[in-house]
């Protein structure tokens, strides 16, 4: 089985993404998934290897990066953590819309590697609006909202190269953001749907 294509979703800190995901899982549930991340930081207690992340040395990490196994890396905090293209095609080909909640940097490289997936930018209504939404999450100080805003002027910018995304919803009333999204990805849940209600062969 081919599988549906995933969803990558990107947009500025705090503009709603994740809000728009929690959303779609529990409006559809079995039809969206997740890649399982590869990373070097040690596994905490009750986590399972090949399933909360696979975990690997950071000599394995680093040869990956060179020989193009991931579609989105970085280090955070002296550890790496990446989205291998292998882990998108399990979802895949398990018949779920695989979620990639990504920046745009990562988005470049997703087109690049000719992953299918319908790239969706996810914008605030305002940089005001999404300052506030940001204080309002209450998650960060003052200096790195600061930050997110000036990011976010970049990624506003990204949003507008050609050829980059497919769509962009504008989050400002949430119902109305996620029916685009829904609308968007119509087609794609109706496969997902296909491949979670036939029997297996
Ligand atoms: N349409 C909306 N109107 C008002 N508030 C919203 C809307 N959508 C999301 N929010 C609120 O904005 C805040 C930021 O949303 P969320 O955490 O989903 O953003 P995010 O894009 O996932 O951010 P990050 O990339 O930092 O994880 C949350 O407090 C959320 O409840």
């Amino acid at each position: 089985m081919v599988g549906p294509r995933a969803v990558v979703l990107a947009g500025p800190s705090g503009v709603g993404k994740g809000t728009l995901i929690s959303r779609l899982q529990s409006s559809y549930p079995s039809i969206f998934g997740f890649s399982v991340s590869h990373t070097t930081r040690p596994p905490r207690a009750a986590e399972v290897n090949g399933t909360h992340y696979h975990f690997a040395t950071e000599a394995a990490f680093v040869d990956g990066i060179a020989g193009g196994k991931f579609l989105e890396h970085a280090n955070v905090h002296g550890k790496y953590y990446g989205t291998s293209l292998e882990a998108v095609e399990q979802v895949r080909a398990s018949g779920k819309i695989c979620i990639l909640d990504i920046d745009v940097q990562g988005c470049r490289l997703v087109r690049k590697a000719g992953v299918p997936a319908l790239f969706v930018f996810v914008a605030p209504p305002s940089m005001e609006e999404l300052g506030r939404r940001l204080r309002g999450r209450g998650t960060e100080d003052e200096e790195a909202i600061a930050g997110r805003l000036v990011v976010a002027e970049t990624e506003m910018a990204a949003s507008k190269e050609p050829g980059l995304f497919d769509t962009v919803i504008v989050n400002d009333n949430l119902d109305a953001a996620f029916d685009d999204l829904v609308g968007a990805l119509k087609a794609d849940i109706a496969v997902a749907e296909e491949a979670a209600f036939s029997p297996k062969a």
